[in-house]
């Protein structure tokens, strides 16, 4: 049958990018997204303010919710010590075995610990089955209905402490309001919106919110 766009994306970076080599995977998919196909990841815009935020944290412990083509797993990790451990969790089987490629592709596959199950399974096994004290930062990027109901479970099952650094995509467009609304208001957190473009777009505006837990 024919390939998905999520294939096409991966075809492409493995004849245009170089094995090994992380920022040529990364350049090759922002290449595909502004000229060919637009895709939902997170971009060259708004990935170069998570870029930062990853750097001025430098989490030993990270977790990311939504994986889709491995893109942003991919710049997170990139930018992690290899002593850092780094969970990224995706739903969708497709979406999963091509990042688990992409992953591979770029040689980040011994950096990125790949689950492919439901967050809200995950998360409450992240203690027990995966080792995990606390979270030092947290990159949210699924499904917008679902991401109140995961920082509270991130809350509930204790893996937050005083200082977890927790950054959520596309808080404008397509927008997550009740979360927007949730951590600016709840007293849990200090949270500032950080806006910027849309992915692969010059007009749509949209942006980060990243949120530090207050212990
Ligand atoms: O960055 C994103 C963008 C969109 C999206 C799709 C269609 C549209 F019209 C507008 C926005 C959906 C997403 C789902 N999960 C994670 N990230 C996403
Ligand atoms: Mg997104």
């Amino acid at each position: 049958s024919a390939m998905s766009k999520e294939q096409r994306v991966l075809q492409y970076v493995q004849q245009n990018a170089s094995r090994g080599d992380p920022d040529s995977v990364l350049a090759a998919v922002d290449k595909f997204g502004w000229e060919t196909e637009w895709a939902m990841n997170l971009g060259d815009v708004k990935g170069a303010i998570l870029d930062r935020f990853v750097k001025e944290t430098a989490p030993q412990t990270m977790l990311e919710l939504g994986t889709y083509m491995g893109y942003s797993a991919i710049r997170i990790a990139r930018l992690l010590p290899e002593t850092a451990k780094f969970m990224t969790v995706e739903f969708d089987q497709e979406n999963a075995a091509v990042a688990r490629e992409m992953i591979e592709f770029a040689g980040l596959q011994n950096r990125i610990i790949q689950i492919t199950s439901d967050t809200a399974d995950v998360i409450p096994q992240l203690k027990t089955k995966y080792d995990v004290e606390t979270l030092d930062m947290v990159f949210i990027d699924h499904w917008k209905d679902v991401y109140v109901r995961d920082i509270k479970l991130l809350e509930t099952n204790k893996l937050l402490r005083k200082g977890t650094v927790v950054v959520a995509d596309n808080i404008i467009k397509p927008g997550a309001p009740e979360y927007a609304e949730y951590v600016r208001t709840c007293g849990k957190y200090d949270s500032t919106f950080h806006e910027s473009r849309f992915e692969y777009s010059n007009d749509d505006i949209d942006g980060l919110e990243k949120s530090v837990f207050r212990g």
